[in-house]
């Protein structure tokens, strides 16, 4: 995704969508403007939450032959799945670092060798200093701003210095974030340096998801443009 240019790309999460409507509800999203889809894929281990694995992305690929779709990897061992999701038709593959904090490097090789995208994501509690060593690894850095597991969390504010310092060092960098952003806080994401930007309730909760989609995208669009010029 990293081009000369940084570029703003909404990617709406179905987690808290009706999912025995995966197909509608995702498409729904696309035709309101989403830039690529956000599918959380949780194994109750990792986060004390399940959703959906392979199976379901597989399926959901049938339907949607063309959209970008990002998995964001809330699993204690995201190596297991790099070749399942390649094949289910993932772009992006994101995972967290914490439970492989001494195999990153390999899993990322992994992941590229299979044809995806590569994020590397991080918790609340994690430092920037423990994910440094790995951002020249990494197509896409996920800032997690709630604690993950859980659709309709409130927003943590004080994770913008990490995206802050992310911007600072890296400028064509794509940021992500991820929790809790919405119309309320999207400006704090925006002016920190994020340009993927990730929501669910906010925007499957909106009775006009167009027209949420187009003011998130105004508000970053407008911080990158600073950037850019
Ligand atoms: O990764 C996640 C939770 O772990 C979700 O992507 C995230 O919570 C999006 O939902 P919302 O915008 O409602 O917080
Ligand atoms: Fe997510």
């Amino acid at each position: 995704m990293m081009e000369n240019k940084l570029k703003c790309r909404i990617g709406p999460s179905v987690l808290n969508s009706d999912l025995s409507q995966l197909y509608a509800e995702s498409q729904k999203l696309l035709d309101n403007g989403a830039d690529y889809l956000h599918l959380d894929v949780m194994d109750g281990n990792f986060v004390p939450n399940l959703t959906f694995g392979h199976p379901v992305v597989k399926c959901l690929r049938k339907k949607i032959p063309n959209a970008f779709f990002e998995a964001h990897m809330m699993v204690q061992n995201p190596e297991q799945w790099i070749e399942p999701m390649n094949n289910a038709g993932i772009n992006l593959y994101t995972f967290h670092i914490e439970p492989v904090i001494t195999d990153v490097i390999r899993v990322c090789r992994k992941i590229k060798e299979s044809g995806m995208k590569v994020g590397l994501a991080i918790k609340p509690g994690t430092g920037i200093e423990d994910l440094r060593c790995y951002i020249d690894h990494a197509d896409v850095i996920l800032v997690m701003t709630v604690e993950p597991g859980f659709g309709g969390q409130k927003f943590l504010q004080d994770m913008m210095p990490k995206v802050q310092w992310l911007r600072h060092n890296y400028p064509l960098l794509d940021i992500e974030v991820d929790g809790g952003v919405g119309l309320n806080t999207i400006t704090a994401c925006a002016e920190a340096g994020a340009n993927m930007i990730v929501s669910g309730t906010a925007i499957i909760d909106s009775i006009d998801q167009a027209a949420v989609i187009a003011s998130l995208r105004e508000t970053v669009e407008s911080s990158i443009h600073k950037c850019n010029v």
